[in-house]
């Protein structure tokens, strides 16, 4: 079975489109993009075009690849500051000379719909209530409704980051899950990754999770979104999508995969908009 992100997506935002039309004001979201990185921007028009259509408002900052760490600071303040704004993002990566753990703590955590905190982070690591990321919010909802509870299951997290290892880990354990995070140095990945009923797969390695490292009947997660060279493809395009998880070999083993495109994606950006409606809510008096 494939889960189809794109549907669950569509969804979540009429949800949230209904959630805006009860609020007194227009929710807002400032999107801060550093430098002309191409795949970036993309995303940035995209969640641009989603906040349109679930009727809040976008606040796009595109600024110089040469812009200071102090004035990017002085941007998240003013942000923080900014009643029209309910949520704020700045796209990573950002430039080497800039240190994005800096940006981060600047945020306002009440607006962190990023949920990248240490605040949320804290939050989420010790149960209490708080922004989650987008994208491992978005799998858990696509988890929940293809296996219902998920008390006593095997989850393997493949990857380590802030952004989506540790949270994804955090959320599985809160459902009860029996959690593994297994990273770059993990010895004997495979054989790890086969004990597992559910498997996140968040490395940035394009089809590196092969079928034969799947248990039969296992859900999977792909979080991936690797551009590579489609010479082999028939498409006609000069590069494709694929995932973390070589998805022919996967889905004929797994009881239900994710695809990419199409899977946990869009559902990131969709959490994106419930989170900032989440953020509206909040300050509505
Ligand atoms: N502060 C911050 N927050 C983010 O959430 C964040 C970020 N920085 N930096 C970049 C990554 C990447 N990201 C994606 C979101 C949706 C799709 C998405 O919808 N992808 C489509 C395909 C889009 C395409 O064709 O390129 C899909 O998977 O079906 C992809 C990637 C959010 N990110
Ligand atoms: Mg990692």
């Amino acid at each position: 079975m494939i889960i189809d992100g794109k549907a669950f997506a569509a969804a979540l935002r009429a949800e949230v489109a209904t959630g805006v039309a009860l609020l007194s004001r227009v929710p807002g979201l400032a999107v801060v993009l550093v430098g002309s990185d191409p795949a970036s921007a993309v995303y940035v028009r995209s969640k641009g075009k989603a906040c349109r259509e679930a009727g809040m408002a976008s606040f796009e900052h595109p600024l110089p690849a040469e812009t200071s760490q102090a004035d990017l600071v002085a941007l998240v303040h003013q942000l923080n500051a900014d009643p029209a704004v309910d949520g704020i993002l700045v796209q990573l990566p950002l430039p080497d000379h800039i240190d994005a753990n800096a940006i981060i703590a600047a945020i306002d955590p009440e607006k962190d719909v990023d949920g990248f905190t240490p605040e949320n982070a804290g939050r989420l690591a010790t149960g209490l209530e708080g922004f989650v990321p987008c994208t491992p919010l978005g799998a858990m909802m696509m988890l929940k409704a293809t296996r219902g509870d998920l008390t006593g299951l095997e989850a393997v997290v493949i990857g380590r980051s802030n952004i989506v290892g540790k949270p994804m880990a955090a959320l599985l354990l809160g459902e009860s899950c029996t959690v593994t995070i297994a990273h770059s140095r993990t010895r004997n990945l495979p054989a790890v990754v086969r004990r597992a009923d559910i498997v996140v797969a968040a490395v940035g390695r394009p089809e590196m999770v092969r079928g034969d490292w799947i248990k039969p009947g296992a859900t999977v997660i792909d979080v991936g979104i690797n551009r590579v060279d489609a010479a082999a493809s028939d498409t006609g395009a000069k590069t494709k999508l694929v995932g973390d998880v070589a998805f022919a070999e996967a889905e004929a083993v797994a009881g239900a995969i994710t695809p990419v495109p199409g899977g946990v994606g869009p559902m990131t950006i969709a959490c994106l908009l419930k989170n900032t409606l989440t953020s509206a809510q909040r300050r509505e008096r």
